[in-house]
């Protein structure tokens, strides 16, 4: 019986997305044997410090990689929007699946929404991006680091930490934890990060086989999405210490991107917009993250 083995992190969100892939390779696929390769990456090691500050690209990705190159698994399930802009060394792509809830949202216990919070309200964050959104629209907020996973996010909420947090609707979603969310932070006035809420699976590159298992899984249109908000990331060359944001839509033919370049430290923001041919999203990206250089994101990418 053929058989693909799965790579994943270990993670409650990793573990429902890695099944996720798993259900829908076995329904694609009816003789197909589908295991699971649960491992602990540096990522999630890490995770008393900023993200910003452990930085380092592929954090979650590394370990899962090793596994694929030394023959332990034959595929890795990642959300995308932790996949490095480049992928390093003889890796492909081959299945994005159709992304679910692009946006952020905002959980509290005590308000209903941002708009509500009060003045000097302490908000819980774990990303430079949420923090720059968070700064342009409230500037009396209190902003504090905030990581770990979606379920300690929220214990350290309930404990009573924080007024409120901001994490990605996605996860709670698929935890089954939608009822927490209070407000979801919509485009444009909050734009998420590239490819948030899109599940990607890799393989190596030289994997014929399981490129074509994988190919059945991929959406296209999500993929042409992505792929503009991820080549407008990839042309600005910011690192993890920059809050970029990305979101595009795709309305038939015509797929349109706003992106935005921020200062965690002061709110302050450059947007960007223009939509393009769906064939072409690479150039799309490219050219919103020109626009946003031409309107002075250089000074905030250094
Ligand atoms: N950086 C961690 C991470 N990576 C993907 C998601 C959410 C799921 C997704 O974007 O598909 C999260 C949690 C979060 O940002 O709150």
């Amino acid at each position: 019986m053929p058989t693909i083995r799965l790579a994943t992190r270990e993670s409650a969100l990793a573990l429902w997305q890695t099944n996720h892939v798993a259900e829908r390779l076995r329904a694609a696929h009816r003789e197909l044997e589908v295991e699971l390769v649960p491992m602990t990456t540096r990522g999630d090691q890490l995770l008393d410090r900023p993200l910003a500050e452990v930085g380092g690209k592929g954090l979650f990705l590394k370990e899962l990689e090793v596994a694929m190159l030394e023959g332990r698994a034959d595929a890795a399930v990642h959300s995308l929007k932790d996949v490095p802009m480049e992928l390093d060394g003889p890796f492909a792509l081959p299945a994005i699946l159709e992304r679910a809830d692009p946006f952020d949202a905002f959980v509290s216990n005590k308000y209903e929404a941002l708009e509500e919070l009060p003045f000097g309200a302490v908000v819980g964050t774990s990303s430079l991006r949420r923090q720059a959104l968070l700064r342009a629209h409230r500037p009396d907020l209190k902003l504090v680091d905030l990581r770990g996973n979606v379920n300690t996010r929220l214990g350290k909420l309930d404990a009573g930490d924080y007024d409120a947090i901001v994490l990605a609707a996605a996860g709670l979603i698929r935890l089954g934890l939608e009822t927490r969310i209070r407000e979801r932070l919509v485009a444009p006035r909050f734009i998420p990060a590239a490819a948030q809420g899109a599940i990607a699976v890799e393989c190596r590159a030289d994997d014929e086989a399981t490129i074509a298992l994988l190919k059945a899984l991929d959406h296209l249109p999500t993929r042409s999405c992505v792929s503009a908000e991820r080549a407008m990331t990839r042309e600005l060359g910011g690192s993890c210490q920059v809050p970029i944001a990305a979101h595009a839509t795709l309305k038939g033919e015509r797929l349109s991107l706003e992106g935005l370049v921020g200062n965690a430290a002061d709110g302050y923001t450059v947007r960007g917009y223009a939509s393009g041919p769906a064939s072409e999203p690479e150039e799309l990206g490219r050219h919103v993250a020109d626009m946003l250089v031409a309107r002075g994101a250089g000074p905030l990418l250094e």
